[in-house]
């Protein structure tokens, strides 16, 4: 049973009743990691807890709602939360080391690399690299502000085996059992379609910020990539060893066989575009379902200044992400040929391909309908 793993422990996880960092939680999902790491697994661990553990030594009577007030909690708190994390690691003879991420570092494949370098070689020598986002310099538009997004970035770029995300709760519901009491709990999922995100509400506890939403869409992301992904609830000793064994509490995330090639995965999910094409409706039906790439006849606008080579996002005539791709066309380019046909469009204007977005180079983000994922 050898193999990587990702774990990502919530906010809601590692708090007292009061919302401050708990010690003795710290301690018991050390073991727990400690005993799979025991088994021959590699153990990534995303942790939150850097707020919850700075909150009160900076002064705050509960734990923040701004911005700038979390940001300055969680670097009073991120501190503590490592001291803890290395105090338990310790008492199990591991050494445990601190990664601090932001958007960008994935975005940039240069800074992505050094990353992976970085923690390949911190696996090596059996050091359990400790990641939380970079709280003080992520900036509004580019914050994760939950962990999950984080976690599932993380397990694609060490190529892990597994995404083990855990919460206060054991698994994904039908509905959020907090509010119904006939929920009932779905043990495995095969794809996601629009549906399962209905029936995700938001954080449940004063202290997670992400819900079953978030987690939904990390398990999406991780698919995406070819990792198998669980949420559940860890709180016995040999829970985690029974999670990663298959038969935990909580739901199971399997891969599809199709799992995305390195650079759509960066596309997809990686990169951060630089504009957005409007496209008509009979574009939309060839990009989400006839697999084929997007020609300026197909383009009804476009919005920021991009240039031949940039990510951008393309929307439906109503507004509704349908996905994201690399564009041949700049934005002055794409506003010249928008609606034109395709012989017209390369006679107005100097590009290289006439496909705005080639399907090569085009990833869908846009969640299908069941419906529409068995057509
Ligand atoms: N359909 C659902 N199934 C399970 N939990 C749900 C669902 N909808 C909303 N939730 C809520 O999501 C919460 C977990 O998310 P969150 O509080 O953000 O935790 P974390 O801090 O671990 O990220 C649960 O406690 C639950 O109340
Ligand atoms: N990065 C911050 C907040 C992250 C957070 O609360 O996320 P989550 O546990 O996924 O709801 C922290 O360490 O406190």
């Amino acid at each position: 049973m050898y193999g990587r793993i990702v774990v990502k422990i919530g906010s809601s996880s590692l708090t007292s009743e009061e919302g401050g960092l708990s010690r003795d939680k710290v301690r018991f999902y050390a073991g727990e990691l400690a005993e799979l790491k025991r088994s021959g697994r590699q153990v990534l661990l995303v942790t939150s807890g850097a707020i919850a553990a700075g909150f009160r030594p900076i002064g705050y009577p509960s734990r923040p709602k701004l911005v700038h007030e979390k940001q300055a909690a969680a670097a009073v708190g991120q501190a503590l939360l490592m001291q803890a994390y290395q105090e338990a690691f310790a008492a199990h003879g591991l050494a445990a080391a601190q990664i601090l991420l932001t958007r960008p570092d994935f975005s940039n494949r240069v800074r992505a690399q050094h990353a992976m370098r970085t923690i390949e070689e911190l696996l090596k020598h059996g050091v359990v690299p400790i990641i939380n986002e970079n709280d003080t310099v992520a900036t509004d538009e580019l914050k994760f502000s939950e962990n999950d997004t984080l976690s599932a970035l993380v397990a694609n770029l060490v190529k892990a085996d597994g995404l083990y995300i855990l919460t206060d709760i054991e698994g994904l519901y039908t509905a959020d059992p907090r509010k119904d009491p006939d929920a009932k709990r779905i043990g495995q999922i095969d794809f996601i379609s629009e549906d399962l995100y209905r029936i995700a509400g938001g954080a449940g506890s004063a202290v997670g910020t992400g819900g079953m939403r978030s987690k939904i869409e990390a398990a999406r992301i991780a698919m995406g990539g070819g990792v198998a992904t669980f949420i559940g609830r860890v709180t016995e000793p040999g829970d985690l060893a029974q999670a990663a064994g298959g038969s935990g509490r909580g739901t199971y995330f399997t891969t599809s066989l199709h799992t995305l090639s390195s650079k759509k995965q960066w596309i997809g999910f990686l990169s951060i575009p630089q504009g957005r094409i409007i496209v008509d409706e009979g574009a939309e039906r060839a990009l989400l379902h006839g697999g084929k790439s997007l020609l300026p006849a197909g383009v009804a606008g476009a919005e920021g200044d991009f240039h031949p080579g940039d990510v951008v996002e393309v929307v439906g005539a109503d507004g509704s992400t349908l996905g994201r791709g690399v564009t041949n066309y700049a934005s002055w380019q794409l506003i010249a040929a928008a609606g034109l046909p395709s012989e017209e469009a390369i006679r107005r204007v100097d590009v290289h391909r006439v496909e705005v977005i080639h399907r090569d180079e085009w990833v869908t983000t846009h969640v299908l309908k069941e419906a529409e994922i068995h057509e």
